[in-house]
């Protein structure tokens, strides 16, 4: 906890912070990435893979992987490569076999491992730790994916009053002040929420220097941060959000903060920090902020957000799209690397990923290309 602190007092100072707030959640937020690492398009992302890393096979573990993100990750992860050696941490384990036959059915030479591990638990965090050391001798991508928002309530007056106002594209895209929820202290004496989306990852990285930090070896570390993530609902002096109402918010900006402790800690180690926010994504966790047949009904208007939010991406990269266009030819890496690396698309770009739940709506199964830069970004 001390350290936790130190760091975030630490990052609060530096000026990566205002940066990060003003593009929004920029998700390589100061990590100095290799050339190769940074380039986000498919296209070098596989190239990336084969090249630099050929005839090994990477290690790649996904947190909260058995439903929503976490699953729709490992599926898009063994698509795209399907020598890797992956490993779902779950807390549920028969949630997590259901998630491996599930990814199996369609992939069956796959090589999926399980890892018991509740984030929301330092003991469970360092006997997970303990059994990923002995299995594997070093890990290429730790993604932190699981997190919770409990009891979560929406402020209807709020909501109709942004309804009508200017912000209300931002409201629908962020919920800034629509959003409360209930947080409890868990066994260990935290609050629930910092524990499980902020601490139990933390400490989980700290166990794992050793296999993410070795000589000649790059690793990368991907949080599931949140639009909804906001400096504002965070405090130094309260940084574990007790006195707060919007703990979820909280805890994703401090997970912006740390992944930009941890580039600036860990980057002359070769360990590389980003943070991804999805956007709105159907899955068990909006499921339980509204019943199912309201998100049916608001569709229409979310889709249209994204919509929105597509067209303001594109507007405002446009004179740097020209740009680019004609400084670089459409093959080049650098070409790739400024279209799709540019902060305000990477912090726009909202997604649907389809859980089991989410099919009902008629979605495709697949995460759909336009969220290309986002997960893009994630790789
Ligand atoms: N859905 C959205 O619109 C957005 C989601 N996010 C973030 O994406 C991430 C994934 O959420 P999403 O897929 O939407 O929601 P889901 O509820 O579908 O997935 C959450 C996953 O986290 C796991 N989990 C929760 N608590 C723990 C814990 N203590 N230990 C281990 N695993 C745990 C869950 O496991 P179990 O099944 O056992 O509960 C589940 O696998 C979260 O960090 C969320 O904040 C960010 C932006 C938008
Ligand atoms: C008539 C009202 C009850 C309608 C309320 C709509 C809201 C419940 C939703 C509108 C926008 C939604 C969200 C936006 C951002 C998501 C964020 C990225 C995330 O991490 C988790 C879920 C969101 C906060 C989501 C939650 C529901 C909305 C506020």
């Amino acid at each position: 906890m001390k350290l936790i602190g130190q760091l975030f007092a630490d990052i609060q100072s530096h000026h990566w912070c205002a940066g990060a707030e003003r593009a929004g959640r920029n998700r390589t937020m100061g990590c100095r990435l290799p050339r190769a690492a940074k380039t986000s398009s498919r296209f070098s992302f596989s190239r990336t893979f084969c090249v630099c890393q050929s005839n090994m096979e990477k290690v790649v573990i996904v947190t909260g992987a058995n439903s929503g993100i976490g699953l729709a990750l490992c599926d898009r992860l063994l698509t795209e490569d399907s020598q890797l050696r992956l490993c779902l941490a779950c807390r549920n384990m028969q949630r997590a076999e259901a998630a491996r036959a599930n990814l199996l059915a369609s992939r069956s030479s796959a090589r999926i491992d399980l890892l018991h591990l509740d984030v929301g638990s330092v003991q469970s965090v360092l006997s997970a730790a303990k059994e990923i050391k002995t299995k594997y001798s070093r890990v290429d991508f730790l993604y932190l994916n699981a997190g919770i928002m409990p009891n979560p309530t929406v402020d209807i007056g709020a909501f109709f009053k942004g309804l009508f106002s200017r912000n209300a594209i931002n409201m629908f895209a962020t919920a800034e002040g629509l959003l409360t929820q209930q947080d409890r202290v868990n066994s260990d004496g935290l609050q629930e929420v910092f524990a499980t989306n902020l601490f139990g990852h933390f400490l989980l990285v700290r166990e794992l220097e050793p296999l993410l930090c070795q000589p000649g070896h790059t690793s990368r570390v991907v949080w599931t941060s949140s639009s909804n993530a906001r400096r504002s609902a965070f405090s130094i002096e309260d940084f574990q959000h007790t006195k707060g109402t919007e703990p979820y918010s909280s805890s994703k900006y401090a997970s912006d903060l740390l992944s930009l402790a941890l580039n600036r800690h860990k980057n002359s180690q070769g360990l590389f920090s980003s943070v991804t926010c999805p956007g709105l994504v159907m899955t068990n966790l909006t499921f339980g902020i509204l019943p199912s047949f309201f998100w049916t009904l608001i569709m229409p208007i979310m889709w249209m957000v994204r919509v929105c939010s597509l067209f303001y991406i594109f507007m405002c990269n446009f004179p740097k799209l020209l740009k680019t266009f004609f400084c670089f030819r459409q093959t080049d890496q650098d070409f790739h690397q400024h279209f799709y690396t540019h902060p305000k698309q990477r912090s726009r770009g909202t997604v649907l990923v389809v859980s089991s739940k989410a099919r009902s709506f008629g979605f495709k199964s697949k995460i759909s290309q336009f969220n290309i830069w986002t997960w893009n970004e994630i790789y």
